[in-house]
């Protein structure tokens, strides 16, 4: 007698995985190395930005006051009496009527409070004396760039989990972090599992299939932020693969196996998890693909059983691993982030489960539009390719039409959402 297996809900499912509380460590890397990387604490202004009143332009800083009532009929003179570069600072008071050359991005003499550009001046040289015409008034603060106009002291400019970006790292250089405090990378184990499959270096054979699966999560592992550790194939032999998958529980905190979470002969996760007295969380969610996704718990680790149809096998890292490996890098969004889009195509299968359609997702006439990237049966490899978004069709419909408004889940987005999305 086969076994009966009562499906739960994404939602359901998700939220059993996600009350297996795991955390995230720090670790220090020098900034050079930390493209990429999440940061392990939110990065606080320890200082203002400029931290002192700063010239934006190359030109003369002057006393905005000495400068009303000048125009075109009546030019102004005023005397030159410093000339100042970026990284220099004022030596001299200035006076009333007087100017200092400055440079843009040097420090503003106390005593000025506007700038007026190179191009807006004449210089006239008298009696070996310099000073510069020039025909209209100055605002106070004028062509001034503030002390704290960037960040202030203690402003939060980039929260705990963010992925450093170019312009993150911008921020991390100016308040002086040599070193960053970043998540330390989970590493996630990854066994393939069937006897059917060639290494990728292999000639194709009757029977038989290149294992595309554990090089496919592997790439989910990096983008999601962890590192791999790769176990390789397990032939369909239960001695064999217990042993293997008992060794490996030892090396990390996480592991994943594709294939053999089904009813069939060989699938042997089933009874693996019952031998090492793992607690099953779920074995069937309602869901399309990916409904044989069993999820597993042993001690402090999880063990995900991954189906062994590639499309199943991604989405469940999607929707089940990826917001652990973000848990773990301090994300408070770790899910995928979840946006609304307009159907490009029909979709007319029906099905009672809930299903994460491959999806393109493009910007068409000003909204997101969705189409499928492909085949959508578990099975299919290809329609991955060139899919960018899992569109979610809610089960017990009778199908979609194109124009019908949708909700897509963005797969290279950093965003990320909160729970429930
Ligand atoms: N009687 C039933 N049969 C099946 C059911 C069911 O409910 N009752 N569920 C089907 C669904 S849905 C799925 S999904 C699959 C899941 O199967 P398994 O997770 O047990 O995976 P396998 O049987 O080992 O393999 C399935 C399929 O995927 C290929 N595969 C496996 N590993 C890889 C890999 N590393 N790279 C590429 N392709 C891989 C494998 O050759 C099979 O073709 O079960 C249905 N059956
Ligand atoms: O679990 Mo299967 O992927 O639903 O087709
Ligand atoms: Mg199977």
């Amino acid at each position: 007698m086969v076994e009966r297996r009562t499906p739960i809900s994404v939602s359901d499912a998700v939220e059993k995985v996600m009350s297996k509380k795991f955390e995230g460590a720090v670790e220090w890397v020098p900034i050079s190395d930390c493209d990429g990387r999440f940061l392990a604490e939110d990065i606080v202004a320890t200082h203002d930005v400029p931290h002192f009143n700063r010239a934006p332009y190359d030109g003369f800083a002057l006393r905005s006051v000495d400068t009303a009532g000048a125009s075109r009929e009546n030019p102004f003179e005023f005397e030159v009496v410093e000339e100042l570069g970026a990284g220099m600072v004022p030596q001299k008071p200035v006076k009333e009527d007087q100017a200092v050359r400055i440079m843009t991005g040097t420090q503003m003499p106390a005593e000025c409070d506007a700038v007026i550009m190179l191009e807006l001046t004449e210089e006239i040289k008298k009696d070996s004396r310099i000073y510069i015409r020039f025909k209209r008034p100055l605002k106070k603060g004028e062509n001034v760039s503030f002390k704290g106009e960037d960040a202030k002291k203690g402003d939060v400019l980039v929260k705990k989990g963010s992925m450093i970006n170019p312009g993150i790292k911008a921020v991390l250089a100016t308040f002086g972090y040599d070193k960053v405090p970043v998540a330390k990378k989970p590493v996630i184990g990854v066994f393939a599992t069937g006897s059917e499959l060639l290494d990728v270096s292999e000639p194709i054979e009757p029977g038989k299939i290149r294992n595309s699966n554990s090089y496919m999560i592997s790439a989910q592992i990096k983008r999601a932020g962890a590192d791999v550790l790769y176990f390789g194939q397990l032939v369909d032999n239960l001695e064999v693969s217990l042993e293997a998958i008992r060794q490996a529980l030892e090396k990390v905190d996480l592991l994943i196996t594709t294939g053999g979470v089904s009813v069939g002969d060989y699938d042997l996760l089933p009874d693996i998890y019952d031998k090492l007295g793992a607690e099953v969380l779920f074995n069937k969610v309602g869901m399309r693909p990916g409904s044989v996704t069993t999820i597993a718990s042993l001690e402090n680790k999880i063990l995900f059983g991954l189906s062994g149809n590639p499309s199943a096998c991604y989405v469940g890292f999607e929707l089940f691993v990826r917001p652990i490996v973000r848990t773990m890098l301090f994300s408070d969004k770790p899910h995928l982030q979840k946006v609304q889009a307009i159907l490009g195509a029909d979709f007319k299968k029906p099905n009672p489960f809930m299903r994460f359609v491959r999806t393109k997702i493009t910007y068409k006439n000003g909204q997101l539009a969705v189409v499928p990237s492909g085949m959508d049966k578990s099975n299919i490899i290809t329609s991955l390719a060139g899919s960018n978004s899992l569109t979610i069709l809610p089960g017990g419909t009778r199908g979609f039409s194109e124009g019908d408004t949708v909700f897509a889940l963005l797969l290279d987005d950093q965003e990320g959402s909160v729970w429930p999305w």
